[in-house]
């Protein structure tokens, strides 16, 4: 890294989608531009008849014609190594409804391709999962994962991962006296958890892509019976993984890295999913997505 770059942990990577077939059909007007090489974005915005031309800076910018493995090689296949080494690595989709942040995130189509290969179009998700297990069977390591996936929407969180609550039960369920409703708190070190969220101990990548079919389904069915839109909601997927190490005094050293993979609503509605205007202030970026469909 550059010296410039140094001591910065936060990256913000623009991606611009290509106009679909009913955009085309409807000769929508192309509005942005991008310069991948300079990292760039010009947009030309009209306002009171008057035609205003600005251009933004990013750490990264992806055109619409860019494939998801080389935005995922580029940007996110190093986030997934510091993640190995043991940080603590977040990555977010941020934008309008309908900009690509599930396209980018988890991809189009279905994850199952032919001879084990990811297909084309799978996203951050998938490949994400797909390289942890890579990295770690190359390397022989000795390893626990688990994973927690949740929603949140309305400042209301639901376990995605949580056993589906008989709908008329025979008998009466016992209930957990022990077990605390899912709750938002501080851990007293600056940070916060979820209490109460259920863990899944996983063992491949297999088992991962059918937690993340089990809770995206789950999601949209509370969706569907709140008559809520795809994407008023945040969706979190989480892998902590513990690596056992020795150094080289022959100790054993644990290694703890945690990846969250984030799915924001669609940003015209994050007021309504929960979050406070204070969390929206990254300057030009921020601005930028605002007032322009991509991210
Ligand atoms: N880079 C891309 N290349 C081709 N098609 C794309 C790309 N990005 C998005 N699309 C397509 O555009 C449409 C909208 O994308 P997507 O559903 O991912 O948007 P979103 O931002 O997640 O919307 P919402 O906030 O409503 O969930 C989808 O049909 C998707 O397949």
């Amino acid at each position: 890294k550059g010296d410039k770059e140094k001591g910065v942990n936060v990256q913000v990577i623009l991606r611009c989608r290509p106009l679909s077939d009913d955009e085309t059909k409807g000769n929508t007007p192309v509005v942005i531009s991008c310069n991948e090489r300079r990292r760039e974005v010009a947009a030309t915005q009209v306002i009171a008849n008057k035609q205003i031309d600005r251009t933004f800076a990013f750490d990264k910018v992806f055109g619409p014609s860019s494939k998801q493995k080389d935005l995922f090689e580029q940007s996110i296949s190093p986030i997934v190594h510091e993640v190995l080494e043991g940080y603590n690595c977040t990555i977010f989709a941020y934008g309008q409804t309908g900009t690509g942040k599930t396209y980018t995130m988890e991809g189009g189509g279905t994850r199952k391709a032919k001879s084990g290969e990811l297909p084309t179009d799978a996203g951050v998700i998938p490949r994400s999962v797909r390289q942890i297990f890579d990295i770690l069977e190359a390397q022989c390591a000795e390893y626990s994962m688990k994973v927690t996936f949740l929603e949140l929407y309305n400042e209301e969180i639901t376990d995605l991962l949580a056993p589906d609550e008989p709908r008329f039960p025979v008998l009466p369920v016992p209930e957990d006296k022990n077990k605390k409703p899912i709750a938002l708190m501080e851990d007293g070190k600056g940070g916060v958890f979820v209490r109460g969220l259920e863990e899944e101990v996983v063992y491949s990548a297999g088992e991962i892509y059918k937690i993340l079919d089990k809770g995206s389904a789950k999601r949209r069915t509370a969706e569907t019976l709140l008559n809520k839109q795809s994407s008023r909601s945040h969706s979190i997927f989480s892998i902590t993984i513990h690596i056992k190490e020795l150094t080289h005094e022959s100790e054993e050293m644990i290694k703890i890295g945690k990846l969250n993979l984030v799915d924001l609503a669609g940003s015209e509605n994050i007021s309504r999913s929960g979050a406070r205007d204070s969390e929206r202030g990254w300057g030009d970026q921020q601005e930028f997505a605002h007032t322009w469909p991509c991210y």
